[in-house]
């Protein structure tokens, strides 16, 4: 099946692959002599302010009318319309903004954005499912093939498909009281399923993939992509086979909340089939669960029991046509992605470190209601940087204003201060007009009360600007404090310069953070000497 897969490798990608490949058949010494391959379907909710087909709003990706983050503690079956409550002839209604984000997710995929696709119905019974069956695409997926590149490693993963599907319902077992209840909001939401080829051969590849996998989605604002919050979740294939024997049976793992534990559970999958196949017996085909307190994986139902789907083509769905026209129009919407944006800082002169924390506060802004991005730190800081020090810019984003917002807990989409305000900030520091400190409780007070003036003029309204270049002003808090410090001040004229701290703390507080705490000390010890 390996062998297969490869053959089907992109042309121009064979060289890469088959030099990533021969690194990472390297025996791992976790266990020696065997290789292991994971496959993942990804769940990716849609970040579109109404369900797929029943033009309700999606409560689970926006919260409420109006609200830009998802509300998980709302009321449960308060966005249900009678199509998404499988009322007897109601119609379902593609929402085209779904498909937009869809695109967008096939072209930083690259995958293929099918002219032609069409929607079919998957038939199971559950109670959260009220139709008794789901709407996907399983005939004739929206986007097929296409990679995923995972950076640093020189190796990528193939995606065999892309494909639109309804959500289910959220169904919550009570145990004490032995009752189920379905929460139907959910119910109808889009999906995108992302369905890899079994690429990947480590569980740090399978976590390197995801990870790689949700930034390139939230970078093109079509999923939150979190698989806490359940926005994106994963079954995990795996299979393990002796070196050189083609691949074994796989074993799908569902119900996976966050990238460690799914990494946990493929290590202790691999170590189950490695045991089973070494004590003589067979892996047999099966879906599995994961316990996160024993970190084992566990039967959930046998290949036998799998059901049968019956699927079949949905009657009320006219198939999908995507004109190429679309498809370039899209291209041309499409944001810079994480890779290029890393390389674009690298260049900047950020460091490793300091790009991936810009990057990642990046990553959690939002997308309006239009499906738009709203300008994340990433912009805010190209336009603050425009002129300036990139390596200072980042400092004062990703420390000072993001670790007061982190304090507020704000996100950075409520960050009040304009480009112009931080620059202008920036630049009091930079020029020696505003000590750090001061430059600091400026900025915590352009957080308390936003307003449309200039950082200079906020400064001069707080007194926090050093006035005067001779140093007078230091001159005289130093000489407040000595006067007000007598007994500290001989202690320090007698040798014990440890002391200082304490007249240096009074002067810093009269000054209100204004005077530049080594020039101050400087000053004070040469008073001290003089008298
Ligand atoms: N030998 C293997 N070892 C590990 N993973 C594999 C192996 N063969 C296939 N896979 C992976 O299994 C997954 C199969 O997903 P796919 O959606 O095609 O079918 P499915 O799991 O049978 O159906 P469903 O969507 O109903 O779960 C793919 O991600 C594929 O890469
Ligand atoms: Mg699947
Ligand atoms: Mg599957």
């Amino acid at each position: 099946m390996l062998a297969h897969a490869r053959k089907l490798a992109p042309r121009s990608s064979c060289l890469r692959l088959t030099r990533s490949y021969s690194v990472r058949v390297k025996d791992d010494s976790r266990w020696p002599g065997w290789d292991v391959v994971v496959g993942i379907e990804v769940h990716a909710q849609i970040k579109s302010r109404l369900k797929l087909f029943s033009g309700l709003l999606c409560i689970y990706s926006f919260g409420v009318e109006g609200a830009w983050t998802p509300d998980y503690n709302l009321p449960s079956n308060t966005s249900v319309s009678v199509f998404d409550a499988a009322f007897p002839g109601t119609l379902p209604r593609l929402n085209p903004k779904c498909v937009e984000l869809g695109v967008r997710t096939a072209l930083a995929l690259e995958a293929n954005v099918q002219r032609r696709s069409a929607f079919d119905r998957k038939h199971y019974f559950y109670a959260d499912l009220p139709a008794g069956y789901q709407i996907t695409q399983h005939y004739a997926p929206f986007a097929t093939g296409g990679r995923v590149m995972l950076e640093g490693d020189e190796a990528f993963v193939r995606i065999k498909q892309i494909q639109l599907e309804q959500d289910t319902g959220k169904s919550t077992f009570d145990s004490r009281r032995k009752v189920s209840s379905i929460d139907l909001s959910r119910a109808g939401a889009g999906l995108m399923e992302i369905v890899s080829e079994p690429d990947m051969r480590s569980p740090e590849e399978a976590g390197h993939y995801v990870r790689t996998l949700q930034a390139l989605l939230r970078s093109v604002g079509s999923s939150d992509g979190n698989m806490e919050q359940g926005s994106l979740r994963c079954d995990v294939n795996v299979s393990v086979n002796r070196r050189s024997e083609p691949a074994g049976t796989r074993c799908e793992i569902k119900n996976l909340n966050s990238v460690r534990f799914m990494m946990v559970a493929i290590t202790s999958e691999v170590r189950r089939q490695i045991d089973l196949l070494e004590s003589g017996g067979t892996v047999s085909q099966e879906t599995r669960g994961f316990d996160e307190e024993k970190a084992e994986t566990y039967s959930l139902r046998s290949k036998e029991d799998a059901p049968d789907y019956r699927y079949m083509p949905d009657p009320n769905l006219p198939p999908l046509l995507i004109e190429e026209a679309y498809v370039s129009q899209m291209r041309t919407k499409m944001p810079e992605l994480p890779d290029a944006t890393r390389a674009r800082l690298l260049g900047l002169g950020l460091s490793r470190r300091d790009a991936d924390v810009l990057m990642d506060v990046d990553s959690g802004r939002e997308v309006n209601f239009d499906g738009e991005l709203a300008p994340g730190p990433v912009a805010y800081f190209d336009q603050i940087s425009h002129g300036r020090d990139p390596k200072v810019v980042v400092n004062w984003i990703t420390h000072e204003l993001n670790g007061q917002l982190a304090f507020r807990e704000e996100p950075f989409s409520k960050n009040p201060i304009t480009v112009e305000q931080m620059g202008g900030l920036i630049d009091l520091v930079q020029s020696g007009k505003l000590t750090g400190t001061a430059g600091k409780t400026l900025l915590r007070y352009m957080l308390d009360k936003p307003s449309g003036q200039t950082a200079d003029e906020l400064a001069r309204e707080l007194s926090l600007l050093i006035e005067d270049d001779d140093g007078t002003a230091l001159q005289k808090w130093c000489g407040e404090a000595i006067t007000a410090l007598p007994k500290q001040a001989d202690a320090v004229r007698s040798g014990n310069v440890n002391v200082l701290n304490k007249i240096l703390g009074h002067v810093m507080k009269s000054s209100k953070g204004r005077a530049d705490a080594n020039a101050a000390r400087a000053t004070l010890l040469e008073m001290l000497k003089k008298k």
